[in-house]
């Protein structure tokens, strides 16, 4: 049996050991009784040992006598008995003198290169040395088959770990008896086959000297274990915890169960220096550590280095069995889960509930594709035709049916053919319009003309709007709210530094990761034919180096083209001549030429405070009560607070900034109402306490506060904002008993006031200050009206005498000028000082004077020629120390010789004029059209004069006042 263990487990559990098997031994092992057939291959004929080999032979060394304490009383020592005789039995058939192993005192040295071999055990070698190899053949011959095999030492400087079986052959004499341990086994040779040599373990020798070289025969001393007492509890504990260890590896290593479920029957047959030898070699010991109980004569020293051995085999079986649990669930798990998922599929084809991939991506293209087949274009429905049909043909796995699957999907969700109903009701669309933005006439005119020439062809056009003015004046917003009014879907996107046409046009489908252009998502987007696009920020079209925007800008819009536009991607004509476009821009000098020629400008001015503050009441207060969760009761703001707001805190052209402010004041609001409530409540709840603990009291005093409390909120609301009540604390102090609903009254009737005199609390001071520098220009200074992106403004033009004297006549000029406005200061002195020489000839003010014009804001780059009549007036106003008339502003290009001409931006201009105060305007003659069109809210109060020379500003700027009142 032990031999079959060990065998088996040497085969398994050593590295070196377990290639040296010999074919036939590895048949035996693969048998159903492993014990008996390696009994067999190793000893020759089963039958004719009987059962009683698998004892002798392991416990064939144990019938020596030289056991200090022999078992007695136990079966172990009748078995040995038997087996002994059987084995004299068996030789002296074959030869009549018996070899006994004691007697062997001069064998053939044999190297174990990976383990020692124990006493009882049976290991297969490889003789690689044929000296050696017909040495051994000799001497099984002479009926004398023992030698001794010794573990081999490490060379010197080696790696331990590097196997050291191939230098050992070329070892011979003196040098290999360097290498081997002093302390090995009589083996006995028990079947030579080949090269391959089973030896069985018998007894502990030790070397003594060498007497040849060539193979190596040394001479050898038996050893004996020392005496020990067999029945010291201490022994007998050691070798039970050996066994139980031992039972428990077994028990968790699958590796050995088989082969050792015998062994356990027998285990208890052991004396205790085979108990540790048998521990220690089928343990994974390396081979010092074997070696060591090997050489180790004391038994309870044996049989404690063994306990550890073993102790270790059972950790790492342990370690082995949680490694193998763990990995088993993993595997289990996923193919588990992925015969379900099989099975899955295969019930559900099974019930027609899922088809294929394909099948299943062409049904749902082709439902998705139904509803619109009727009005779906015949080229469109040919090319998705012959994609579908391409698709099939196609491995799903491939890149190509990736792109054709993806390309099916853009062309069966576009919206062929499908339009919303438009509503060509003017009165309807007047209504919304005016629902969502005040004024803006201009627009909100343009549109109702446009429905109502749709409605009375039947049918509408698509065209471009293009909406330009200042941020904030409610381009983009109206863009939604005439969809609103058309019925039509709205999309917007933003141009603005758009500089790939593929953005437009999409990309070719033959590049990975390609997309339709923006025009092809917006339609799938809206899901119908004819929406409103808003093209942002047209103006900020970028450049692009690969490809042009504008022009791919112009194919979208231009209803000439876009009948048919052609997307890169799509690759088929789309229809774009029902969308109506609008665009915005903020200036329209920036849109390409072309584009601009195809487009209907309507400008956006700004608003003057007046509509400001209406826009700012009707519309953008309420969006924002209603966004903070505020009733309309809980607040009031007036409209001198409003007015105080749009004047010193918002005075751009938009109302952008003036919506920011509202927001602002009304989450201030909201927690000022919050944090009052909750103050509110608090005290609530400590009345009650103090009515628990107090018990009941007069409920007169309570209404009596409460009311005064309710007309203290009343009569100074403005001051509860940074005051917030402290009536309640009150309440609960000198009022035993509160009723809830008092308390509830009491908080229904708080209204936040905001009031010019605490509009800082909620928006801080003023960050604007008035355009307004002088009260009243001094010498030297006058007004201009300017126009930017951001709208109009005033400026001011002043100029001082840096220094005078002889030749010293010249102009500097600061304030970040641009180049036309340098020139314009340029001819600006070069008129004044003709006028003033026609004026007054004997005054050479400005031949002999060195003076500098500054045009603030320093920081503020400015450009253009309409500050000309300004600069000369300035200078003339220095040169004749004289002020110009108080409030006046006036603005346009002056030639050299004086002439007036006109200039842009007229209404931002006289809306700039209003907000500075300012009563008189100069204008060119040439302007007058312009002014004229402005509406009269603009216009109001406004003393305009309209030029065509320079000579009539300077009677109005420097004429008697009272004469230029009764002109
Ligand atoms: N006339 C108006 N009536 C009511 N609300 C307005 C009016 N004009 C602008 N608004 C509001 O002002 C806000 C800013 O408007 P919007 O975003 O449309 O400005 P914009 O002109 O498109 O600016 P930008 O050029 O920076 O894009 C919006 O909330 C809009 O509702």
């Amino acid at each position: 049996m032990l031999k079959a263990l060990t065998s088996t487990c040497l085969r398994t559990r050593l590295q070196g050991t377990t290639t040296s098997f010999s074919p036939q031994l590895r048949r035996t092992t693969e048998s159903t009784s492993p014990l008996l057939r390696v009994l067999d291959s190793l000893k020759g004929s089963r039958n004719s040992r009987g059962p009683y080999l698998y004892r002798r032979f392991f416990c064939s060394d144990s019938t020596d006598g030289s056991d200090p304490a022999p078992e007695s009383g136990t079966e172990a020592k009748a078995v040995e008995s038997e087996g002994e005789e059987a084995e004299s039995k068996a030789s002296s058939a074959i030869v009549p003198a018996v070899f006994r192993p004691e007697d062997c005192l001069t064998v053939v040295a044999l190297p174990l290169p990976h383990r020692p071999l124990f006493p009882g055990f049976y290991m297969p070698i490889y003789v690689k040395d044929p000296k050696l190899l017909a040495a051994l053949v000799e001497s099984r011959k002479r009926q004398a088959p023992y030698a001794g095999a010794f573990l081999l030492k490490d060379a010197p400087g080696t790696d331990a770990t590097v196997d050291t079986e191939k230098s050992v052959h070329d070892l011979k004499g003196k040098e290999l008896l360097d290498r081997l341990h002093e302390v090995g086994t009589l083996v006995q040779i028990s079947n030579i086959h080949g090269d391959q040599v089973i030896l069985m373990g018998h007894r502990r020798i030790q070397i003594s000297e060498m007497v040849g070289e060539d193979p190596l025969t040394v001479k050898v001393e038996h050893l004996k274990e020392k005496p020990y007492d067999k029945d010291d509890d201490v022994i007998k504990a050691t070798s039970f915890e050996v066994i139980s260890t031992l039972r428990d590896v077994l028990k968790t290593s699958s590796l050995w169960r088989d082969q050792v479920q015998t062994y356990t029957q027998h285990v208890g047959d052991f004396n205790y220096p085979r108990l540790a030898d048998f521990g220690a070699a089928i343990s994974g010991a390396n081979k010092f550590q074997s070696q060591e109980v090997l050489e180790e004569l004391d038994v309870p020293k044996r049989l404690q280095l063994t306990l550890e051995l073993v102790k270790k085999e059972l950790e790492i079986s342990k370690i082995q069995e949680s490694i193998a649990k763990a990995i088993e669930e993993k595997i289990s798990g996923e193919q588990r889960r992925y015969l379900l998922n099989e099975q899955l599929k295969a019930i559900k084809k099974e019930l027609g509930l899922e088809t294929d991939d394909k099948t299943a991506l062409s049904a749902k293209f082709r439902e998705r594709l139904e509803p619109k087949k009727e009005k779906c274009p015949p080229h469109v429905l040919q090319v998705i035709e012959e994609e579908l049909t391409k698709l099939q043909l196609l491995e799903a796995s491939s890149s190509e049916f990736n792109v054709t699957r993806n390309y099916l999907d853009w062309l069966t969700a576009l919206p062929w053919g499908i339009y919303s109903d438009e509503n060509f009701d003017v009165l309807r669309a007047q209504k919304i319009l005016d629902e969502d933005h005040y004024g803006l006439t201009d627009v909100k005119e343009r549109i109702l003309e446009f429905i109502a020439v749709g409605k009375l062809r039947g049918s509408s056009q698509g065209k471009i709007i293009c909406l330009s003015g200042p941020p904030g004046v409610g381009k983009t917003s109206i863009g939604r709210s005439i969809a609103r009014a058309l019925n039509r879907k709205f999309y917007r996107f933003s141009v603005g530094g758009l500089s790939d046409v593929a953005e437009i046009k999409g990309h070719r489908r033959t590049y990975i990761g390609a997309m339709p252009g923006k025009m092809v998502q917006c339609l799938k987007n809206v899901e119908t034919a004819n929406p409103l696009v808003l093209i942002d920020e047209i103006d900020k079209l970028g450049r692009g180096h690969a490809g042009d925007p504008a022009s791919a800008m112009l194919e979208l819009l231009d209803p000439e083209q876009n009948a048919n536009f052609l997307d890169h991607y799509l690759d088929v004509p789309i229809d774009l001549s029902k969308v109506l476009f609008v665009c915005t821009a903020n200036v329209i000098e920036t849109i390409p030429n072309p584009l601009l020629d195809r487009m209907e400008i309507i400008s956006i001015a700004g608003y003057i405070t007046d509509e400001k503050v209406h826009i700012a009441r009707d519309y953008l207060e309420k969006n924002t009560r209603e966004a903070c969760g505020i009733k309309p009761e809980e607040v009031e703001v007036t409209d001198a607070a409003l007015l105080a707001l749009i004047e010193n805190y918002c005075r751009e052209a938009g109302v952008r900034n003036l919506q920011k402010q509202i927001e602002k004041i009304y989450r201030k609001i909201a927690l000022q109402l919050v944090r009052r409530r909750a103050q509110n409540e608090h005290s609530l709840t400590e009345a009650q306490d103090g009515v628990e603990s107090l018990g009941g009291c007069s409920t007169d005093k309570t209404s009596e506060i409460s009311v005064e409390s309710e007309s203290k909120s009343a009569d100074t609301p403005g001051n509860q904002i940074e005051n917030p009540p402290q009536a309640e604390p009150a309440v609960s102090e000198e009022t035993p008993k509160v009723e809830t609903s008092d308390v509830t009254e009491a908080t229904n009737v708080d209204k936040v006031l905001v009031d010019v005199s605490n509009l800082a609390n909620f928006v801080g001071k003023p960050v604007f200050h008035a355009d307004r520098i002088y009260d009243r220009t001094p010498v030297g200074v006058v007004m201009g009206l300017a126009w930017t992106a951001m709208g109009g403004s005033t400026l001011y033009i002043e100029t001082t005498l840096v220094e005078q004297g002889e030749g010293k006549g010249k102009l500097q000029a600061t304030g970040q000028l641009g180049d036309v406005m340098k020139e314009s200061s340029q001819i600006a002195h070069t008129v004044s000082r003709a006028i003033l020489l026609g004026k007054d000839p004997s005054n050479t003010f400005f031949a002999t004077s060195h003076l500098h014009l500054h045009v603030p804001a320093g920081a503020t780059p400015k450009d253009g020629p309409s500050a000309g009549c300004t600069m000369i007036t300035s200078l003339l106003s220095l040169a004749m120390n004289k002020p110009v008339k108080k409030d006046l502003a006036m603005t346009g290009e002056v030639t050299l010789t004086g002439k007036i001409l006109p200039i842009g931006g007229v209404k931002e201009k006289a809306i700039a004029a209003r907000r500075s105060e300012v009563k008189t305007i100069i204008f060119p003659s040439a302007n007058r059209r312009d002014f004229d069109e402005l509406a009269d809210n603009v216009k109001e109060g406004l003393d305009v004069h309209f030029v065509d020379d320079y000579n009539q500003i300077f009677d109005l700027a420097f004429g008697d006042e009272q004469k230029m009142e009764e002109k």
